[in-house]
């Protein structure tokens, strides 16, 4: 951990009386320091170090949603909270803590649930991994940090959907700023002046935000295109002001040069009346008495090892905390879903509810590399260590290589929409595509330049040229991935078998739906037209990958149907739907339909996937579903 304080400062000697009040505040301060850390939750490594077994909640998932869940019931003092966490505490993990080294866990280690795909059909039958963290944190614990709300016309649609206006945007403002502490980048050479609108942020909130950078002339460059083509790329100041439509500043989940997640930020602030219950898996859930339809008793065991099996009712309710995975998995497991599906698996019918683990969506990521001859953004790891070290600055104080993010809204004449496909995004607000800048460098991807990766097996991290095997030097290329980000395929989570240690059926269903292809082919396209910027033509040229692509449509369509990756941002497993619907799985206070005592709280609920990045949305609707939840039992 890097020091702040002024340790080797050779200062001039301070009177006595002053060194001694000094003294006194430190000890003082010390001393709130040991109440706090007494008083905050207690952490507990195996189920029989529990110091009771009687819990008001019980939250299934100490991750994004979980995290921020179980925190502010616990906010009430007689509220007993227990969160069970299937992974391991962040607080040992450095990798964790430091913004750079985040793809040093985030994909295929222990701190990952090592999911894979079924073959994407229209992405060459190709089998993706599909990080999800196992992890306290949950993905907040191990993500890329970006920071985005999404469009104000996701929550409208959301609200609209439901019959539920307080999930409009007007509605879940409050909840969205309550989330955030905005904070000031440690390196004072970084001025963020210009780099976000302050008058759209908070800085009284829980998790820290930035709008970190690096400086290079790409940032500048960009910045002239969006004056030279401002009707396609128009300047954005704040991609959080809920028209992400643009090119502008990204911003992270990070203060002062560390990682802020719901475990850093949330539960290691918790009252000591929350419990986190770390390295166990919640296998089911269970109806809490004989024939009854209230589900208030988890099942859990320490690991796929162990055959014990332990249970815990919660005496008010559980929220399952899951995520857009690991929720449909648990209430497909416990016997609520597709009568017909679990029936196959030998499953015991409880709730036959069709839509569990239906409308399963994420993004879809092409990446794609232009030659440049722009300096690259290669860096020296063990100084930055070191200078991470030393004040927190420096290229691993930061999430991505590039700063800039791009959101580009089609028109409705575009080539897409040509045929009369509906606009699948929320509405006017809110873009098609987004352009995540990733870096410049003469490494080439694991797919090789010029070489399509095999058809059968490859993994979304060496897709994504993530993972680097060749370096073709004074070959430098510039590398993006173009995403649609209001997808219109929806996919599905099965379960391969009845227990939760069989891996789960992950569908995105990349590309079933041609406009998805069509949107991702103009994202290229779009992107060829800021390259074609006199502030960019001399600099970047044609693709490095896919080469020796030619610019003809069918070969970009055909790049796309085998370079196609999910972006990890999944939703909609476990759709919420109006009250009293036949369709969905939770109504729009997070109660699972047809049951009494469990609530689902997480991505899985988000019924469209927001226009960017999902950490925000989660942590806004968690915030929301905390409120709707205490509301129900303060005063009683
Ligand atoms: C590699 C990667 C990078 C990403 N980068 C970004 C980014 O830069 N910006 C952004 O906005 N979003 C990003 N996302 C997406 C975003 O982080 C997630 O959408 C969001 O955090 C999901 O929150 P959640 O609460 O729904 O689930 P999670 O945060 O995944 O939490 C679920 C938790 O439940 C636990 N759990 C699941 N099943 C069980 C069980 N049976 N028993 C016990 N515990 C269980 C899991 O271990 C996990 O901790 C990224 C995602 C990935 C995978």
């Amino acid at each position: 951990m890097y020091k702040t304080g002024s340790e080797g400062l050779n200062r001039p000697s301070l009177p006595t009386s002053i060194q001694a009040m000094l003294l006194a505040a430190y000890s003082v301060l010390t001393l709130l320091t040991l109440i706090r850390a007494v008083l905050s939750a207690q952490y507990f490594q195996r189920s029989v170090d529990l110091p009771q077994v009687a819990y008001d909640f019980i939250v299934i998932g100490g991750g994004t949603a979980g995290g921020v869940v179980g925190s502010r019931l616990g906010e009430i003092r007689d509220h007993r909270v227990l969160v069970i966490e299937a992974g391991p505490s962040n607080q040992d993990v450095f990798d964790s803590q430091v913004p750079g080294l985040s793809h040093n866990i985030g994909y295929r280690t222990q701190f990952d649930w090592n999911f894979t795909t079924t073959p994407q059909n229209h992405v060459n039958n190709t089998i993706l991994s599909y990080p999800r963290a196992m992890i306290l944190g949950g993905c907040s614990s191990h993500n890329e940090m970006t920071y985005t709300r999404g469009s104000q016309d996701d929550y409208d649609r959301w609200a609209a959907t439901t019959g539920d206006d307080n999930l409009s945007w007007k509605n879940i403002l409050p909840y969205i700023q309550k989330v955030e502490k905005w904070s000031t980048p440690n390196d004072p050479n970084l001025p963020e002046d210009d780099h976000f609108n302050s008058s759209v942020h908070n800085k009284d909130g829980m998790i820290g935000v930035t709008a970190p950078y690096f400086p290079h002339p790409f940032n500048d460059l960009l910045l002239n295109a969006t004056r030279e083509m401002n009707d396609e790329f128009p300047f954005l100041l704040d991609l959080n002001s809920g028209k992400p439509i643009g090119l502008g500043w990204g911003q992270a989940s990070i203060a002062h040069g560390l990682r802020s997640s719901s475990a850093t930020a949330y539960l290691a602030h918790a009252n000591d009346n929350v419990h986190i219950l770390l390295n166990t898996h919640v296998t089911r859930i269970l109806p809490s008495t004989n024939q009854s339809h209230d589900f208030r008793t988890v099942e859990f065991t320490s690991g796929p090892e162990a055959t014990a099996r332990h249970t815990l009712t919660a005496e008010k309710e559980i929220i399952l905390s899951g995520g857009a995975i690991g929720s449909p998995q648990l209430l497909l497991l416990s016997g609520i879903g597709p009568r017909e599906e679990l029936e196959e698996l030998g499953i015991e019918v409880i709730i036959d509810n069709p839509s569990v683990g239906r409308n399963f969506s994420d993004q879809v990521s092409v990446p794609v590399s232009f030659s440049t001859t722009l300096p690259p953004t290669d860096f020296d790891q063990m100084e930055a260590l070191s200078q991470w070290k030393l004040d927190g600055t420096g290229r691993l104080a930061l999430a991505r290589h590039l700063s800039p993010i791009g959101w580009v809204r089609l028109a409705a004449t575009s080539e897409p929409f040509k045929d009369g496909s509906p606009d699948p995004t929320g509405g006017q607000n809110s873009p098609h595509l987004e352009f995540f800048f990733g870096g410049i460098s003469s490494l080439n991807d694991s797919t090789g330049i010029g070489n399509p990766p095999p058809a059968t097996k490859i993994t979304a991290v060496e897709q994504a040229g993530v993972i680097s095997t060749t370096r073709t030097e004074n070959n430098l290329s510039l590398q993006i991935d173009v995403v649609d980000v209001n997808p219109v395929s929806r996919g599905s989570i099965k379960l391969s078998g009845p227990s939760l240690f069989d891996p789960p059926l992950i569908d995105p269903a990349l590309l079933a739906s041609s406009l998805d292809t069509a949107i991702l082919t103009e994202g290229i396209r779009s992107l060829q037209r800021l390259w074609s910027s006199s502030a960019f033509s001399e600099h970047i040229s044609g693709f490095s990958t896919p080469a020796p692509l030619s610019t003809q449509t069918e070969d970009i369509v055909e790049y796309i149907k085998h370079a196609s990756t999910p972006f990890g941002h999944g939703v909609g497993s476990c759709s919420m739907a109006p009250r009293g619907a036949e369709w969905g799985v939770v109504d729009p206070e997070f109660k699972v339909r047809g049951l009494k005592g469990l609530r689902i709280v997480d991505a899985s609920v988000i019924p469209f996937i927001p226009s960017g990045h999902t950490q925000a949305p989660v942590y806004a609707i968690a915030e929301w579903a905390s409120n709707v939840i205490r509301s129900t039992y303060e005063g009683l």
